[in-house]
């Protein structure tokens, strides 16, 4: 028979060298992955005899087996599940299709050169965790339907070979040939409390296959290790927390503890069963463009899908673990599934149990803190996906604000308003410290009126799908500073007066002569009653797009879309502040040095665009000019 050799893909052979050369602190994980495998592998091939039975004629009930050689030091773990093709073979063991494998395998080598064994454990690398513990490698399998058997074999360096087969029956048979420092897992007892441990949630029985002597005769036996009982079918009280981490472990391809789990059995019009898990880590995919969930479809305990896109909306796709429902055909096909009105049903149950969940998880602040700041981009989504459940999720919601530490909700918000104040505002942009430091927040900041900052991408979207919480309008205070005159005065603010402002006249008159001199650049220049040190700011029109986001879609190279810079900016100006007042003498002051007043404008602006994070729009013009005003200056 001929064997090939082929080459592991790049990332595949750097992970294989981190797996081979790292010091695990529990390798006994590959017994776990291995067994997971085999057991979606049944999964796979139970779902796919639903529409062509012959795929399991002849065929036993499903199980997964160990056999221990100890002479020749070896375990096998065999299932009689889909099996692998030649192709399969070489893309599921050659490569890795996880999304983002590169960063994936970036973290891992950091953390196997920092040496922190439990990091390295918590990735989870699969089928290639075999080498772990062992040095050479033999995978013999059929996929079901097929008659041609094959024979992968590595010893975890570069290579790995395939060649045909002879395999008695569809199924995967993996052979670990054990390095010497593994011999331990040769010794039944550690197999047993292994598979006690980590996957006795496992659904198909997990046998150890043994011989013993009775009466001078060699028996065979056979011992099954596990429940082999579907857990979310078992009652809650006899689940404890370390098999509900094993299970979300196994179903969600996940390594972290679960932050939240969901276990309830829901009766009536409709029956089913959720046990869905919050991770507390954040999923490789989280934000891919497909924004795909991943519970699984369960019918009467057979596998039909991870794949169904009404289980969950998308704004939860963070969630992991399974829906078994006997409502649903068992031979319903994936396609049968869109838009089905009995998965409506559940999807709305599992909605308002998650959010229900939430909302008593976040009574407890510290702990929902760490959710939100994993999650909340994504919940943040159903404020405008959702239109039914907006208020709940709004209410989940949480924010950084000026004037608190830690997390906001809007109720907090809206419960300490200061008097007068009639809205709630917000600014949007990319980091929470520098827009603090905003200054077209400084008349908020005087004034004490708190604003919250929003600083994810989504933020842009869902605000304009909410007028208004608690019948209080919500506006961006980087655009309107209306009604910020009705709110009362912070103490020390109060004996300012308007002396100290430029008088109404000038400063008319410097608006006209910026307005004149900057043209196109800005839709208007105003004075402004929010600024209180800087000289000016640019602010967005009323209802108009806000400056972060004309950023977001310039910087996603939107830009064509009429979205140029300064499509509908206006530039406030400072009456108060000494150089506004000494610009605005000199502009009432019939035009006198027009052309310095020309570059201080523009230099304005300018730094205007600079304090929001943009280049100035004509760097080399903006060096003359502030070289030339500071040489007027000497
Ligand atoms: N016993 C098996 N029977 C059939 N296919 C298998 C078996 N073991 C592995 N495979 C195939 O090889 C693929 C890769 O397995 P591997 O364990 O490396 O990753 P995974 O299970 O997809 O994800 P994870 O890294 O989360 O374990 C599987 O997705 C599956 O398609």
């Amino acid at each position: 028979m001929t064997e090939e050799r082929l080459s592991f893909q790049a990332e595949v052979a750097k992970l294989l060298d981190i797996v081979v050369h790292s010091l695990y602190s529990d390798r006994r994980i590959f017994l776990r992955e291995l067994i997971s495998n085999a057991s979606d592998a049944c999964d796979k091939l139970r779902y796919e005899a639903l529409t062509d039975p012959s795929l399991r004629e002849g065929a036993g009930e499903f199980r997964i087996t160990l056999r221990v050689d100890a002479d020749a030091k070896t375990i096998e773990i065999a299932d009689n599940g889909i099996g692998m093709t030649r192709d399969d073979l070489i893309d599921n063991l050659g490569t890795i299709a996880r999304s983002g494998t590169e960063s994936f395998v970036k973290q891992l080598q950091a953390a196997g050169k920092t040496g922190d064994a439990n990091q390295i454990g918590q990735f989870g690398v699969g089928f290639y965790s075999s080498f772990m513990v062992a040095g050479h490698v033999e995978v013999y399998t059929r996929r079901a339907g097929d008659t041609q058997g094959w024979h992968w074999t590595s010893d975890g360096g570069g290579e790995f070979t395939i060649g045909e087969a002879e395999v008695s029956a569809p199924g995967t048979r993996i052979v670990l040939h054990l390095r010497d420092d593994a011999a331990e897992f040769l010794e039944p007892w550690r197999l047993k409390s292994t598979i006690k441990t980590y996957s006795d949630h496992i659904a198909i029985p997990v046998v150890l296959l043994g011989t013993e002597e009775q009466d001078g005769e060699t028996k065979d036996t056979e011992e099954t290790l596990n429940e082999a009982s579907a857990l979310w079918t078992r009652p809650r009280s006899e689940i404890t927390d370390e098999q509900y981490t094993e299970f979300y472990r196994h179903t969600a391809h996940a390594f972290d503890e679960p932050w939240h789990t969901v276990h309830f059995k829901a009766e009536g019009a409709i029956e089913y069963t959720g046990l869905l898990f919050i991770p507390s880590q954040k999923p490789f995919d989280l934000f891919q463009p497909e924004r795909k969930t991943h519970v699984k479809l369960y019918v009467n305990r057979v596998f039909i899908t991870e794949e169904a896109p009404d289980v969950l909306p998308s704004y939860l796709r963070f969630m992991r673990g399974i829906v078994d429902s006997s409502d649903l055909p068992l031979n319903v096909s994936r396609e049968m599934l869109q838009h089905n009105p009995v998965l409506r049903k559940i999807q709305n149950g599992l909605v308002k149990r998650i959010l229900g969940d939430l909302k008593k998880r976040a009574e407890n602040a510290d702990e929902y803190a760490t959710f939100w700041e994993t999650f909340g981009a994504v919940l943040k989504e159903g404020v405008y996906e959702d239109q039914d459940r907006r208020m709940d999720v709004l209410e989940l919601a949480r924010f950084r604000s000026t004037t608190a530490d830690g997390w906001v909700s809007l109720a907090d918000y809206v419960a300490r308003m200061k008097t007068g104040q009639e809205a709630i505002y917000y600014i949007t942009g990319d980091d929470p410290e520098v827009l603090k430091r905003s200054p077209q927040l400084e008349g908020f900041r005087a004034k004490g009126v708190e604003v919250l900052l929003l600083t994810d991408p989504v933020d842009e979207f869902w605000i304009n799908s909410v007028p208004t919480y608690q019948d209080k309008p919500l506006k961006s205070a980087a655009s309107s500073a209306e009604g910020l005159d009705a709110v009362a005065d912070a103490e020390d603010e109060a004996d300012k007066t308007d002396e100290e402002k430029a008088p109404a006249d000038q400063v008319e008159a410097l608006a006209k002569a910026l307005q004149e001199s900057l043209g196109e650049s800005v839709k208007e220049v105003r004075p402004s009653s929010r600024l209180k040190e800087s000289p000016v700011c640019l602010v967005a029109e009323d209802g108009g797009m806000s400056l972060h986001l004309e950023r977001m879609l310039k910087n996603a190279g939107q830009s064509g879309m009429g979205l140029g810079p300064g499509a509908a900016r206006i530039l406030e100006i400072n009456p108060s502040h000494p150089l506004i007042k000494g610009m605005a003498a000199k502009a009432a002051n019939g035009g006198a040095g027009s052309g310095m007043l020309a570059d201080m404008g523009q230099l304005l602006l300018d730094q205007a665009r600079i304090v929001e994070g943009e280049p100035p729009a004509d760097p080399v013009e903006f060096a003359r000019r502030m070289s030339s005003i500071m040489a007027g200056a000497l």
